[in-house]
């Protein structure tokens, strides 16, 4: 059995039938099935490879099910994820109040993992904008509010759909490096800490 390193883990959280697994079945595999409607059972796991800058990094995507019988299961996989892409479908208000119980669930007890907030289906509105259930500076405003990223994407046509993974990616990277150059100056200050008193030490004798 292989063995895959993963980098970052991301997992898709959000009401059932919102496209939670077409947008990973975009991303990953760049189509979009038609055929009836699957719900997930449990989770689904896939590796993928990004590039960002010179560096690539592998995602490992968890697609949870979105029906609440599975809601007990989805904080299993959310545990540890330093990305959480939470969707709400733009033509069904009631998958809004859900992703808000999801974002909640975070802020409590994951506090690591950065929110990205998916509108899917943005397809549907673009031949119809009477469809769309949720409003686009509403979520603007509770993105604001809960320091989420918002995008609106199409599995259908993939509008918007690298972007949100590549921003996943990218935030994960600048984070780390981030956090890599934070432990770096802990050290120096210590350093210049350990050197001053290493010379105040001088004068004392
Ligand atoms: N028009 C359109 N339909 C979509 C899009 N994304 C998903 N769908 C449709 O919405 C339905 C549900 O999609 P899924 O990806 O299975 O939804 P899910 O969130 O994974 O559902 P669960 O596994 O039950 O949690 C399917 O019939 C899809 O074809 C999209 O971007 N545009």
């Amino acid at each position: 059995m292989s063995c895959q390193r993963v980098d970052a883990k991301v997992v898709l959280l959000g009401k059932e039938y919102v496209g939670k697994t077409s947008l990973v079945e975009r991303y990953v595999h760049k189509r979009f099935q038609t055929g009836p409607y699957q719900n997930t059972i449990g989770a689904a796991f896939v590796a993928k490879n990004i590039q960002v800058g010179d560096k690539v990094l592998t995602l490992g995507i968890w697609d949870t099910a979105g029906a609440e019988r599975y809601e007990s299961m989805s904080r299993i996989y959310y545990r540890g994820a330093c990305a959480a892409i939470v969707c709400y479908d733009l033509t069904d208000s009631s998958s809004f109040s859900r992703l808000k119980f999801w974002v909640k669930e975070l802020q409590n007890c994951e506090q690591q993992c950065k929110i990205y907030m998916c509108g899917t289906k943005s397809d549907l509105i673009e031949g119809d904008r009477s469809l769309r259930q949720v409003d686009y500076h509403d979520t603007l405003d509770y993105a604001e509010e809960v320091k989420a990223e918002l995008f609106e994407t199409s599995s259908k046509t993939g509008r918007n759909v690298d972007e949100l993974f590549q921003k996943v990616a990218e935030d994960y990277y600048n984070n780390t490096a981030f956090q890599v150059m934070e432990g770096a100056s802990v050290i120096l200050l210590k350093e210049r800490q350990l050197d001053q008193h290493q010379r105040k030490g001088c004068c004392h004798h």
